[in-house]
């Protein structure tokens, strides 16, 4: 359960010569009643974890496409406490660990101390919360360890040396590494000092360093994952489970793994 059964996963996939690939979804984007089937669709293509957004009125780190996700959610009324409560209802036969996506202030109003306890009680293994700086990790932090949750800290290319050290240090379950300045969405392509940032990260983090934003291609996995322990895609594959392509998203998710020659 939580950070362990994250870590077990990282290493499962890691200790193979894989690379990690965890897909983002909108919880709610399609009703709720699908986020079973679609938690277990992406398990079996192998995602290594699922990174479920959960829709919020004013989303700031969030770019069209999963803004557009957030808006279908909330039109289907979805709010953390329904999704909460349906992931604790599928806990038993859902087979990929989940990392929950959300900004700090629907947790702050669920009350920290029930939001952790609850999330436990769903089998959330981890928390990926983008407006909460190092600063102010307090508000939470007590109440997930408390749980077990891993809290996923997220490091900015802006950030300073002394910054991004502390950032590695804490972080637990995997690393965000954000390989742009702005936010969610597909990008052509990414800046040339990348592969040197996902390097240094690397060297000062005892965690998996993954690499989110503006991945949207097997060639942009196959091009960051030489620098780092895996991805993160979120716009891309919310689009494409809108259109129905599941081909696209098994070979996506699938570009993270090596293939049987390089293995043998
Ligand atoms: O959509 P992209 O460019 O593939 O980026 C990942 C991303 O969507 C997902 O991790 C995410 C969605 N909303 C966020 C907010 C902050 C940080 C990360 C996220």
């Amino acid at each position: 359960m939580g950070k362990e059964r994250l870590d077990q996963a990282f290493q499962q996939v890691l200790s193979k010569g894989d690379k990690a690939f965890v897909p983002y979804i909108m919880a709610g984007d399609g009703g709720l009643d699908i986020l079973e089937e679609r938690l277990n669709f992406l398990a079996e293509c192998g995602a290594t974890v699922v990174e479920l957004g959960i829709p919020f009125s004013d989303p700031v780190a969030d770019g069209p496409t999963i803004q557009k996700a957030g808006i279908r959610a909330l039109e289907n009324g979805v709010s953390l406490r329904d999704v909460i409560g349906k992931l604790k209802e599928i806990k038993a036969t859902r087979s990929v660990p989940v990392v929950l996506m959300t900004y700090i202030n629907p947790i702050y109003a669920y009350g920290t101390a029930e939001f952790a306890k609850d999330c436990r009680e769903a089998g959330v293994d981890g928390l990926i919360i983008p407006d909460l700086p190092l600063e102010e990790e307090s508000i939470v932090a007590a109440d997930l360890a408390e749980n077990q949750i891993a809290l996923i800290r997220l490091a900015a290319l802006t950030s300073t040396k002394e910054r991004l050290v502390e950032i590695a240090k804490r972080t637990e379950g995997f690393l965000y590494a954000v390989t742009v300045t702005g936010t969610t969405g597909a990008r052509s392509g990414f800046k040339e000092n990348l592969a040197q940032h996902l390097q240094d990260l690397k060297s000062v983090c005892e965690a998996p360093v993954l690499a989110g934003f503006g991945v949207s291609t097997p060639e942009h996995v196959k091009e960051l994952t030489e620098n780092c322990d895996g991805v993160v895609v979120g716009s891309r594959i919310v689009d494409l489970l809108h259109q129905g392509d599941e081909a696209a998203i098994r070979e996506l998710i699938q570009s993270a793994k090596i293939t049987e020659q390089a293995r043998s």
